[in-house]
């Protein structure tokens, strides 16, 4: 990959490359577009196959949290973090601290939380060397884990979508294909069993599938069968890029939501299942629930106050819809249109020179 050049082309400010021999830290931080505000986003521990792989990883997911913060209105930018290694089993104390001082290092132009493969405690280690992290511990008055609220969150954009299929939005007797269930997605199926959905899972964790087919009277499926099963829904909860050349005609779903990242492969997959007339709730909009939550620690966290905004998702996800319709356009494009807009037009209203303070002249 030429960074620079693939840079350009997306407009990216930053990548930050940190590496610590003791603890055996390598990590990425990439910042996207800070025009909004300092970059928010999560710090993603995983195996990947190689160091090109995780550099375009970071680069794909702080790019898409630049679009998620501002389709959701948040007044943030877009930034992740990678590490390179088994969360299983490379973790250490000294690591994430490491982590964190790199994160301090960026003075606020970057700020991070929970995400695949990261946890609270993950997160309180970072805290010990910076109060740039989100989503730690709730004794120090912070908003702890994201996965409930970003399940909460998918469940009404889930809702939203339905609306436009199937002329309702209630999920009583839909059958919905939940592909993988985790953090997210195990919160996800409680609500959807509640409102008397019929849920088909499927796990690469076994142990993760036996919990939804106990829990939740689910029926499991092998991780290949999960996108040819009959089902009204398909929501894809695990990592990215499901939707693609391969599982696209097997698809008999009328609706996509789910709460994995960058779902779509290629941006032409967006087209083809348009084209199919498949309702696609877009990624970064539907998933946003956990980034507002852990945002409204930036003003002092309230739970009520986030678990509103959090219910916006649903309005938000009948606005791409909407724009999609009027502009004869698929979602994922009316999402982007959303976003890009908003970007464009704070960017524009701060082209007047302010005098923040922040400049050494003002305190000599
Ligand atoms: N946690 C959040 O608040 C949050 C917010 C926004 C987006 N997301 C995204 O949602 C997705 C799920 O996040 P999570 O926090 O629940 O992660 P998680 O790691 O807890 O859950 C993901 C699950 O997917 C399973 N999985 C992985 N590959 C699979 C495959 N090929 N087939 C079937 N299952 C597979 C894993 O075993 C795991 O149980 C991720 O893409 C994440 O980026 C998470
Ligand atoms: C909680 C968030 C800051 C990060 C989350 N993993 C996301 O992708 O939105």
């Amino acid at each position: 990959m030429e960074i620079f050049n693939y840079m350009e082309q997306y407009d990216y400010e930053q990548l930050v490359f940190c590496q610590d021999k003791q603890s055996g830290l390598k990590a990425i931080i990439a910042i996207h577009d800070t025009t909004l505000g300092p970059a928010l986003g999560g710090t993603r521990m995983w195996t990947y196959d190689s160091e090109e792989a995780a550099i375009e990883d970071a680069l794909r997911l702080s790019r898409g949290m630049t679009y998620k913060n501002a389709a959701a209105g948040l007044n943030l930018g877009g930034g992740k973090t990678v590490i390179i290694g088994d969360p299983r089993k490379d973790k250490n104390e000294e690591m994430f601290r490491a982590l964190g001082r790199y994160i301090q290092g960026l003075n606020g132009r970057y700020i991070t939380a929970e995400d695949v493969g990261t946890t609270v405690a993950d997160m309180d280690l970072i805290h010990e060397e910076t109060n740039f992290v989100t989503g730690i511990s709730p004794a120090f008055g912070s908003s702890g884990n994201p996965s409930p609220v970003t399940a909460y969150g998918v469940y009404k954009g889930m809702k939203a979508a339905a609306k436009e299929a199937f002329g309702t939005d209630s999920l009583e007797g839909k059958v919905i294909a939940v592909q993988g269930v985790g953090n997210v997605a195990y919160n996800l199926c409680k609500y959807l069993h509640e409102e008397g959905a019929s849920l088909i899972v499927t796990d690469i964790n076994k142990e993760a599938v036996q919990r939804a087919v106990e829990d939740f009277r689910a029926k499991a499926v092998d991780p290949n069968e999960i996108y040819s099963v009959s089902c009204d829904i398909y929501a894809p909860c695990a990592l990215g890029a499901t939707i693609n050349d391969e599982t696209i005609t097997q698809l008999k779903a009328k609706v996509i939501a789910g709460a994995a990242n960058n779902q779509l492969k290629d941006i032409r997959h967006g087209d083809t299942i348009h084209e199919m007339g498949i309702v696609y709730a877009p990624d970064y909009v539907i998933n946003a629930g956990g980034v507002i939550n852990v945002a409204d620690e930036l003003q002092g966290y309230n739970s009520d106050r986030a678990m509103k905004k959090v219910d916006g998702i649903y309005d938000n996800i009948a606005k791409v819809i909407e724009i999609a319709k009027r502009d004869n356009i698929p979602t994922y494009k009316a999402a982007d249109r959303l976003a890009e807009e908003r970007i464009e037009r704070i960017r524009n209203s701060r082209s007047q020179f302010l005098q923040n303070g922040h400049h050494i002249l003002s305190r000599r």
